[in-house]
């Protein structure tokens, strides 16, 4: 059998090629000619699976290394008998890591504590959920919107867009891009969003950039309406806004999925679809994990004050990538191709906590002695 894969996917390079023929394409570089005689392929994001590039091929599966899967025209591979599939959770924890150090760094910079903090969270799915538990931990209020959920599970633990956009201090988008169905997310933050919100509040989004609306988040926040901006997804990616760049207060190039815990758990995912549909096996599946961190132990004594938040900052700092972005926006996409895919708590030991601290750090995912 053929897979056509791309090959910036972390963690896939040889775990196939026992069983299969594994062809690597650069990413974007899917062609109708390349893909012909494929049995299977292996996405990102920014690889469009769309009918230009499938028709009168002999695909049978499609697995994205992904959690959103609005890069596949999924009508069009319904009625063509391909079979599609993304990673669902995969970078979920990862999302979650990269919102809550973000906070941090702002109420760090602010000199406020997140505590108390009411945080509206808008797609309560896989992310919003990791999101909540997070935030939960760190003392924040939660209030949740998800009109599908809340369809489907009751109104009770969920509160409307209007009184989520009243009532949150900081707010933060996960919801899938859908432009169809009775709750699409296209510019769900527009101008009557924004309108609403709470004068100073924050905002981020980090799920799909055409889920704000660019022109009107800069209106906002040229108002003081919205005070802080963390965006890591922006409208027309990788031809981001300089205007808006220049209002963020933390910018980062669509990688708040990008752990190498979520990699792999996408890599492995992928393959797992694939073994299942073609009834094979690859032997060397265990191999994809990743690497241990440079400097897995976190000594809290190494940290004058605010030791909890110190502690997660050093797992993933986003100001390491936001400052390289800004340095030159036009490097967007390489920086996502070359990035340096930092390990999620569970990967660290932390040594020196006091009894109180080891309680909340176990329950944030840390290690400890
Ligand atoms: N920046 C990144 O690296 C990154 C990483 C992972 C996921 N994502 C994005 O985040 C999205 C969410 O991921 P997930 O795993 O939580 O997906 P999910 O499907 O598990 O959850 C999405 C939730 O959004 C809800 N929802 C749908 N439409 C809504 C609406 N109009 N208003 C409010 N809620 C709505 C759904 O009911 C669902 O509960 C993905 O589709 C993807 O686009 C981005
Ligand atoms: O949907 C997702 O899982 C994320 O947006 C993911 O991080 C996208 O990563 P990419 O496929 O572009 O590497």
């Amino acid at each position: 059998m053929k897979i056509v894969a791309d090959d910036t996917i972390p963690f896939l390079k040889g775990i196939a090629e026992p069983v299969a023929d594994v062809v690597y394409i650069p990413a974007k570089g899917f062609t109708p000619e390349i893909v012909k005689d494929a049995d299977a392929l292996i996405v990102r994001s920014i690889d469009k699976c769309t009918s230009d590039l499938l028709k009168g091929s002999r695909v049978r599966l499609i697995t994205t290394a992904t959690i959103g899967f609005d890069h596949i025209d999924i009508h069009y591979c319904e009625s063509h008998g391909i079979t599609w599939k993304n990673a669902p959770g995969c970078n979920a924890p990862s999302v979650a890591q990269y919102v809550m150090a973000s906070l941090l760094r702002i109420a760090l910079r602010r000199g406020e504590s997140l505590q108390g903090k009411t945080l509206g969270i808008i797609g309560v799915g896989h992310v919003g959920k990791e999101v909540e538990k997070l935030a939960s931990l760190f003392g924040m209020t939660i209030l949740r919107n998800d009109p599908p959920r809340a369809d489907a599970e009751g109104p009770e633990a969920f509160v409307s867009l209007e009184e989520l956009a009243a009532r949150a201090d900081i707010i933060t988008c996960h919801v899938p891009f859908t432009r169809e169905g009775s709750y699409p997310t296209w510019h769900l933050a527009d101008q009557s969003f924004f309108n609403q919100v709470r004068r100073g509040c924050w905002f981020i989004n980090s799920c799909r950039g055409a889920v704000h609306d660019t022109r009107a988040l800069l209106e906002a926040h040229e108002k003081g309406i919205v005070a802080e901006i963390i965006l890591d997804c922006w409208e027309n990616e990788p031809q981001i806004s300089r205007e808006l760049l220049d209002r963020v207060s933390i910018a980062t190039p669509h990688i708040a999925g990008f752990s190498a815990d979520g990699k792999a758990t996408a890599t492995r995912m992928c393959l797992e679809e694939i073994q299942r549909f073609f009834g094979i096996h690859f032997d060397r599946l265990g191999e994809v994990v990743p690497p241990a961190p440079a400097h897995p132990v976190i000594n809290l004594d190494s940290f004058a004050d605010h030791r909890i938040e110190n502690a997660f900052l050093q797992t993933f700092d986003p100001l390491v990538v936001d400052r390289r972005l800004r340095e030159d926006p036009s490097s967007f996409e390489w920086l996502r191709n070359h990035y340096d895919h930092p390990r999620e708590p569970l990967a660290y030991r932390v040594i020196q906590a006091t009894p109180a601290e080891k309680d909340l750090l176990r329950k944030i995912g840390f290690v400890v002695e």
